[in-house]
């Protein structure tokens, strides 16, 4: 490799690159939901009456931290900048019966794409989809005050009980770029030409190395099919070892189905032409699969011939095509300049993406399915449909993410846990539903199903749908 490689800076985070680049797609956070309030110890008092009953309220309960992706956020950039985020607290409960403010949840947006793991490496969540939701601290229950702690024994408790504190944790998000295409190959091959000439993207185009940092991102139609396209930082030689912007950046393409070798004709160095260029990236490519959660080496690929509105570039080109031909693979002679050959290269990359989406399993019935968005008590009715059916809705819609990553049991026991602290089990015994009933929770479009089983002494999860229970989205 010539010397003019450029050589690794140091740099934080273990990504070498050159000086001054930053690249920020992993980032540890640190969260922390509110506690909840306190309960009160209070006794009520009125002249002339000495001894009135307790009516200390409860505490409220603290906000969740939860993560959601938002379009319009690109990266992870803030999180890297303010790594501590919390959520509020749940306010204390006072006399007279008045039950503490709950907390507020904090949402924080992030990318579409953002893995959710451990420091350990554990992945707790993929989030995939705009608005797509994932709790990752879960705010403290308020603690009952003195009224609510009365019974027939002790008719008036001189004690309250504490609120609990809200979880707190590390986690460590880090994000893999959702496209269907992939491009890749070495710097200044027009990678990020080819995204600006195919979409409405604007990404950064330059003529030195590493002018893109972070991936790049356009949206192509070609006849019936839309697909994303994206770039990464260019390869070089030896990136596997550190060398330019290193290997870890491939994350981002480990989710494409499609990988496109964008081959520079024109501006070689001595020692470079597109074939060996080509040899170099699958090098890096296999290289990365011992590092990467999915290998890439046996993805399908096209090779793409750039800058052929250069004389001695279409020259060079036509020379190596059939070198490519030769291994199997399909070549397209194009300038991201002039738009040669745009059409069928586009035009081609729908056909991989389609035979690709073509083979995907069918979709799984909802394995698991969370969230119910409405937060304090009185944001949802319930209401009975015939044949002693009874769906929960609120006004704001209900939603229900699937969350591969959980098992069913996990959503049932969260799903009870947060249907309890709303409430939706003392109000569906209100509106008499019978043990068994069928209920639904959602909205009439979508709503999750399962079978009350009332069994307050069991707690939450046992009363609201059985651990076991096959939880499942279906229209209602
Ligand atoms: N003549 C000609 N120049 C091109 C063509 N495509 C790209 N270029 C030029 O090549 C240089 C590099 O283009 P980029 O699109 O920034 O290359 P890149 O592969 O994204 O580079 P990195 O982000 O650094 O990895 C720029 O000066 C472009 O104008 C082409 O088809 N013809
Ligand atoms: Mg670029």
């Amino acid at each position: 490799m010539p010397d003019e490689t450029p050589q690794p800076a140091p740099a934080r985070r273990g990504h070498s690159g050159p000086p001054g680049a930053q690249f920020i797609d992993r980032v540890v956070l640190h969260v922390q939901a509110g506690n909840g309030g306190h309960g009160c110890a209070s006794v009520h008092r009125e002249k002339f009456k000495p001894l009135g009953g307790p009516d200390g309220g409860n505490g409220g309960r603290g906000g969740d931290v939860i993560l959601e992706v938002d379009p319009n956020t690109a990266s992870l950039l803030d999180y890297h900048h303010r790594p501590s985020r919390k959520a509020t607290g749940g306010k204390q409960g006072q006399g007279s019966n008045k039950n503490g403010a709950n907390g507020v949840d904090l949402v924080l947006p992030v990318p579409n794409g953002t893995v959710v793991k451990t420091r350990d490496g554990e992945v707790l969540a993929d989030l995939v989809g705009a608005g797509t939701r994932f709790v990752i601290a879960r705010g403290g229950h308020g603690g009952l005050g003195n009224a609510a702690l009365a019974n027939a024994k002790r008719k008036a408790p001189g004690f309250a009980l504490l609120g609990e504190p809200g979880e707190e944790l590390d986690v460590v998000l880090e994000l893999k770029t959702v496209a269907d295409v992939a491009l890749v190959g070495f710097p200044s091959a027009g990678k990020s030409s080819l995204i600006a000439a195919l979409s409405a993207a604007k990404p950064k185009i330059a003529d030195y190395p590493f002018t893109t940092l972070t991936p790049n991102l356009g949206v192509v139609s070609a006849g019936e099919v839309v697909y994303t396209v994206a770039d990464v930082p260019g390869l070089i030689e030896g990136a596997s070892e550190g060398k330019g912007l290193g290997l870890q950046f491939l994350r981002h393409i480990e989710r494409a189905s499609t990988l496109v070798h964008v081959l520079d004709c024109a501006t070689l160095e001595p020692g470079r032409d597109p074939l060996s260029d080509f040899e170099v990236i699958e090098a890096e490519l296999t290289a990365y699969d011992t590092l990467g959660d999915e290998p890439l080496s046996g993805r399908p690929r096209l090779v793409v011939l750039n800058k052929v509105d250069v004389p001695d570039a279409r020259d060079l080109a036509e020379l190596v095509r059939p070198e490519f031909e030769q291994r199997g693979l399909k070549v397209f002679e194009v300038s991201a300049a002039t738009h040669e050959g745009l059409r069928e290269l586009s035009f081609a990359m729908a056909e991989m993406v389609a035979a690709h989406r073509a083979a995907l399993p069918v979709e799984e019935p909802t394995r698991l399915v969370i969230r119910p968005a409405p937060v304090g008590g009185a944001d949802f009715e319930v209401r009975a449909l015939p044949d002693g059916e009874y769906l929960v809705t609120g006004e704001k819609p209900i939603r229900w993410l699937r969350q591969t990553d959980f098992s069913n049991d996990e959503a049932v026991g969260y799903l009870a846990d947060r249907l309890a602290r709303l409430g939706v089990e003392e109000r569906l015994a209100e509106a008499g539903a019978e043990p068994g009933a069928t209920v639904y929770i959602g909205s009439e479009d979508e709503s999750i199903v399962f079978d009350w089983e009332p069994e307050v002494s069991a707690g939450p999860e046992q009363a609201l749908g059985r651990r076991g229970t096959d939880l499942r989205l279906e229209g209602r």
